[in-house]
């Protein structure tokens, strides 16, 4: 069995809405297919990848290093006799060939891209849910049949008031997601303040309100939120300092008593160490956020989740950025914590499988062979354009 072709293109994701550092005004995303010799029902088996939000398209790396390399190894160095199918570890350490280590950068992103479709490709070959075959492989069998959801927007957007923000949100409840995050730090906190107020009415419980200042704050205002946040309970305040600063995270944890988040913006499993050495993370109560999509793929992630275990850090306080079908199945075939959802920005590659339907904040899995990507027919016609 070989990989017999690769190919990537860039896709727009772009909108109006902003966060308190960027906009996504011209956001793109890599998407890659990894085609196969393998047949299944009567096709060549085909591996689809792609990145998430935050990070641009890499369709330089890819075209210039990462599919030049994969394509140039020996392809009876990238299989896994036992299992007779892709080795991703294989195809990972190729990839990473004459890499040096640190300066993560964006390479991250284009090696999660191509990891994807191999895991994807691997799944089809098997013939099994990406979540069935980790679980299978990983975790004796057992997976998660539900996962738990959130559903993410809450953006700045142009003229956007507080009663469209408190409508986004009733319709997330509609929808049957029970937690909500929205975004802070893009204006004052009196202004943040009087909008978290307000989604706090609209779901009921700020247990089930989150906020993510996307990195935003220095750390005399991180602790003027915490300050401000703190009486309130929500579920968790994300990302408040720049995502590399740990002693700005680690100083946080003595203003705030309830969760934090942060992890989204670290691209690797020794960045994420650096987070747990130095960042000052509860694991009795913090959450770790990292998206094997910007990060080196599935391969890096299960050294991460190796690298939490030995530092006493249960699977269940990781939940994935990004709110898409990948880190689903990662959530529940390795036992995550839950998974990002983003249920009206950047289609189509956030969300889940068009028959899926959220119940009380929790989503079942696709049955079909890989990620999933089939069963959500906007974002399948993206990828079928590859072929
Ligand atoms: O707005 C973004 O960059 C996305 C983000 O932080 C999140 O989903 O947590
Ligand atoms: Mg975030």
């Amino acid at each position: 069995m070989k990989i017999v072709d690769i190919r990537e293109k860039t896709v727009p994701i772009r909108s109006e809405i902003r966060n308190a550092y960027i906009d996504f005004s011209q956001m793109t995303c890599s998407v890659v297919a990894v085609v196969t010799d393998v047949v299944r029902d009567g096709r060549p088996v085909v591996g689809f990848g792609f990145n998430s939000n935050g990070r641009y398209a890499q369709g330089c790396l890819l075209r210039e290093r990462f599919i030049p390399r994969l394509k140039a190894a020996d392809p009876a160095k990238l299989v896994d006799g036992a299992n007779d199918n892709l080795d991703p570890f294989a195809i990972w350490d190729v990839l990473m060939s004459n890499e040096k280590p640190g300066g993560h950068g964006e390479r991250s992103v284009a090696v999660g891209v191509i990891d994807m479709a191999v895991w994807d490709a691997v799944a089809k070959i098997a013939g099994v849910p990406l979540w069935r075959l980790l679980a299978d492989r990983y975790r004796g069998g057992e997976a998660d049949a539900r996962v738990w959801v959130y559903a993410a927007g809450g953006y700045y957007y142009p003229g956007k008031d507080t009663t469209a923000l408190e409508n986004e949100m009733k319709s997330y409840l509609d929808r049957g997601y029970t937690d909500v995050k929205l975004k802070i730090g893009g204006g004052d906190l009196a202004e943040d303040m009087r909008r978290i107020e307000a989604v706090i009415r609209v779901v009921g419980d700020a247990g089930h309100v989150l906020v993510d200042a996307n990195g935003r704050f220095d750390l005399e205002t991180a602790i003027a939120y915490a300050r401000a946040l703190q009486p309130l309970g929500l579920r968790w305040y994300e990302e408040p300092g720049d995502p590399l600063d740990y002693a700005l995270q680690a100083e946080l944890a003595n203003h705030y008593a309830h969760p934090m988040a942060t992890g989204e913006n670290l691209f690797s499993m020794q960045d994420a160490r650096n987070l747990i050495r130095h960042g000052g993370m509860r694991s009795d109560r913090d959450i770790l956020q990292f998206d094997c999509a910007l990060s080196y793929g599935l391969v890096e992630y299960m050294r991460t989740l190796d690298m939490l275990a030995e530092n006493g850090w249960s699977s269940r306080r990781v939940v994935p950025h990004g709110g898409h079908q990948m880190s689903l199945n990662i959530a529940a075939g390795l036992h995550l914590g839950g998974n990002e959802s983003y249920p009206d920005v950047f289609r189509p590659f956030g969300g889940f499988a068009d028959d899926i339907a959220v119940e009380n904040g929790h989503v079942g899995l696709p049955q079909i062979p890989g990620v999933g990507f089939e069963a959500k027919g906007e974002l399948c016609a993206v990828m079928k354009e590859l072929l």
